[in-house]
């Protein structure tokens, strides 16, 4: 990416040979390889084995897991707050791994529904949970430095899957758990 990070600067009216941008090329290719890491991941490597035989039959919740994107749209980021739960069938997972499965979704060009559904279903398939709910929410840049610059909405979405979607007394107990 290194060459066509040269050509957007001499784009913007730059010189890219000036003291300042000498190395600004390589250092963006290595800023946005890291901030598209997550293409190079897959689940296996990052749940490393970690899934361990439990009887545990109430929902673990982990919240507050910060989150770095970028949409798809504009390439700009997007960053907030994922909050997971799941109700566990014989199995659970590292609690680490959740946050990884977060960043491995997140770390890809995104949108914000894609993505927390797709954190729920890599969940659901890791663990076979009984049910799974995701709550992301996330301020968007491109909705505040450009375009309609709004600078205090954010953006909230939800996936629920199995008996978050079928029980509203289990789906009740997760936002409970998040509020409290
Ligand atoms: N649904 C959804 N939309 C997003 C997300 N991130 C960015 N967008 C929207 O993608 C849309 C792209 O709209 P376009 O009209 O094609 O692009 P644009 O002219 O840059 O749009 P404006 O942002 O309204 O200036 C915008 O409405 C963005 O707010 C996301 O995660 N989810
Ligand atoms: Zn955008």
């Amino acid at each position: 990416m290194q060459k066509e990070f040269t050509q957007i600067l001499t784009q913007l009216g730059e010189d890219p040979t000036r003291e300042g941008l000498l190395d600004t090329p390589k250092r963006a290719a290595k800023a946005m390889e890291f901030l598209t890491r997550g293409y190079n991941q897959d689940l296996d490597t990052v749940i490393n084995g970690a899934l361990f035989t439990s009887d545990c039959d109430s929902i673990v919740v982990l919240d507050n897991i910060e989150l770095y994107s970028l949409c798809e749209h504009h390439m700009l980021p997007f960053t907030g707050r994922c909050h997971i739960g799941y109700l566990p069938n014989g199995k659970v997972l590292g609690l680490s791994k959740l946050a990884r499965i977060v960043d491995m979704f997140a770390r890809r060009l995104q949108i914000q529904e894609n993505l927390t559904q797709q954190i729920a279903q890599a969940i659901m398939d890791v663990t076979g949970a009984k049910g799974v709910g995701v709550i992301v929410e996330a301020s968007h840049l491109c909705m505040r430095m450009r375009g309609v610059q709004k600078q205090n909405s954010e953006m909230k979405t939800s996936c629920m899957l199995g008996s978050f979607r079928t029980d509203k007394d289990t789906r009740a107990e997760f936002l409970h758990l998040l509020k409290s």
